[in-house]
């Protein structure tokens, strides 16, 4: 037999025998889904907004299955069963993150809580909860309780937690009174707070809003537009090993970002650091640091809770909360100016309950049904995060009956469940109602999932709940928000991994006493 010197037939070979590796050389018995086109994978025929595209893949495929993007193997789970199924019931095996070149890069050595799935995030993760637990976040009437309790006080034990974000809110409020009556861009602001409130969590204190550390801080974290990129680096791992692979994945320039987001986050730590007194547990960071001494008493060589560790942490906090939080809260405003009928209840339920000369406290949350619903109905129609972040399944499993690989990537569309007709009957009507029984009580649906759930749930949940009510309730005590004049509102988001609203300005009407 003859070899053919045809050149093209050779490339023509490789290229089938590439074709056939591609939708053939995966790993057996995954279920439905589709491999898309050769190198791409099915990203080209991705929405912008990939939650909707998995949405109507469900519909095809089932609510759980497979895809390629470029070369990575991604699992959809695309209904409330399959991701309770894999989260709950199997939480510890789904709780991984993938091992990814992003993660890696942008931390040192995965430190950090977002990115790493080991021990050091067992720990930690537990170590910020039970902060968050002893002081005060997210539960009621707990001035006298931490009072009493605690030992080393500082402010946030002398008065509570709700006292120091309703502090900031006040602060808050003073600014936004000197754009009343104009179009103002909101967004800044909101991101302003919602910065002050992860710094209190991790200072005890607020900072002022022109403060040189503040400002550093806000100005660093979002200017530049890096996801683009960092999808590149995470669906196309290979492209790694290209020479130009520093320019095609702008690794310097993402290197610079977090070079300057370290240092905009160390400035925020060393305002403290100094302060720090033996055995003091007050903030998160001096509680952070006597855990420090705690663990080097037993075991000099236990460094999980080093300086750089703490430097990530408080990274891994300040940027998991501020943008996701800013923008949930300007789409609280957004839907108030939308929907002037529901603004209008709720500001009777504050007038009932809290009146105008008082702040509210989280305890008033208990007596505001229409003001709580309107706030799950919100959470539920803005889905800020809509495909969490991606988890890694840690060894092969069956969900729903199909197999689910060892560390594939697992994306839950978070979404979908937001969006199930199955679940809400009319999912893109934003009604309040829907979570009030009997116009007494709230129904609390376990199918409202803003902060993903299981043993990787959003850790700064209990504050992100406990500022969206407080600011929401406050803002609608003092102002009424309409369009502005000439500006048409609507609820359009950016594509991204997380949900931002397009419009950012709105305008805020002082409202008259008594009323
Ligand atoms: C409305 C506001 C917020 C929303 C909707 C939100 C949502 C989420 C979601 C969906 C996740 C991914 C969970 C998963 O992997 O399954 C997450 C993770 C996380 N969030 Fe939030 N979040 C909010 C506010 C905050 C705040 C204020 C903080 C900090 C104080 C924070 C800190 C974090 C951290 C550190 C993680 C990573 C947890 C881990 O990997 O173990 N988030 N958040």
């Amino acid at each position: 037999m003859e070899v053919s010197t045809n050149p093209w037939i050779w490339i023509l070979m490789i290229l089938l025998l590439f074709v056939a590796y591609w939708y053939l050389g995966g790993p057996r018995n995954l279920p439905p889904g589709s491999a898309g086109i050769p190198i791409l994978g099915y990203l080209p025929f991705l929405d912008q907004f990939s939650y909707k595209t998995f949405k109507i893949l469900g519909q095809k495929y089932g609510n759980v299955f497979h895809l390629y993007l470029g070369s990575r193997l991604v699992i959809v789970l695309n209904d409330y069963f399959s991701i309770h199924e894999a989260f709950i019931k199997n939480s510890d095996t789904f709780s991984g993150r993938p091992s990814d070149n992003v993660f890696k890069e942008s931390t040192t050595n995965n430190l950090g809580l977002t990115a790493n799935d080991g021990e050091y995030w067992k720990q930690h993760r537990r170590f910020i909860l039970n902060y968050f637990k002893n002081n005060g976040y997210g539960k009621l009437n707990l001035e006298p309780i931490i009072l009493v309790e605690k030992p080393f006080c500082n402010v946030i034990n002398l008065h509570g937690i709700t006292f120091l974000l309703q502090d900031e809110i006040d602060h808050f409020i003073k600014e936004l009174k000197n754009h009343v009556g104009k179009s103002f861009n909101i967004k800044p602001l909101l991101m302003h707070t919602a910065g002050n409130n992860i710094c209190i969590l991790a200072t005890g204190k607020r900072f002022d809003y022109n403060s040189p550390e503040f400002r550093l801080l806000i100005s660093t974290i979002f200017s530049p537009k890096l996801v683009p990129f960092a999808s590149l680096n995470s669906f196309f791992p290979w492209l790694v090993q290209l020479p130009w692979s520093d320019k095609i994945l702008k690794r310097e320039k993402t290197k610079k970002y977090f070079d300057r987001v370290n240092n905009a986050v160390a400035g925020v730590i060393r305002s403290v650091k100094h302060e720090y007194v033996s055995g003091q547990e007050g903030n998160y960071i001096h509680a952070f640091m006597t855990e420090n001494h705690k663990r080097k008493q037993v075991n000099e060589a236990d460094d999980f809770f080093s300086d750089l560790s703490l430097l990530h942490m408080s990274r891994s906090l300040i940027l998991a909360g501020i943008e996701t939080t800013s923008s949930t809260l300007l789409y609280c405003l957004l839907y108030m100016t939308l929907y002037p009928e529901v603004q209008k209840n709720v500001q009777n339920e504050i007038d009932r309950v809290i009146g105008h000369e008082r702040q509210p406290s989280y305890d008033d949350r208990m007596q505001m049904i229409y003001t709580e619903a309107t706030i799950l109905e919100i959470f539920r129609k803005s889905c800020v995060v809509p495909l969490s972040i991606p988890h890694r399944c840690r060894k092969t499993i069956t969900i729903g009956g199909h197999v689910i690989p060892q560390d594939v990537m697992v994306i839950p569309n978070i979404w979908a469940i937001h969006h199930d007709p199955r679940l809400w009957g009319d999912p893109h009507t934003f009604r309040p109602e829907r979570f009030i029984d009997r116009g007494r009580r709230i129904i609390l649906s376990e199918y409202i999932l803003p902060f993903s759930l299981g043993k990787r749930a959003c850790v700064g949940e209990p504050l992100a709940r406990m500022e969206i009510f407080l600011c929401f309730v406050s803002l609608l005590q003092h102002f009424t928000f309409v369009p502005p004049i000439g500006e048409e509102l609507h609820l359009e988001s950016y594509p991204g991994l997380t949900i931002r609203p397009k419009c950012e300005n709105i305008c805020a009407v002082l409202r008259e006493y008594p009323f």
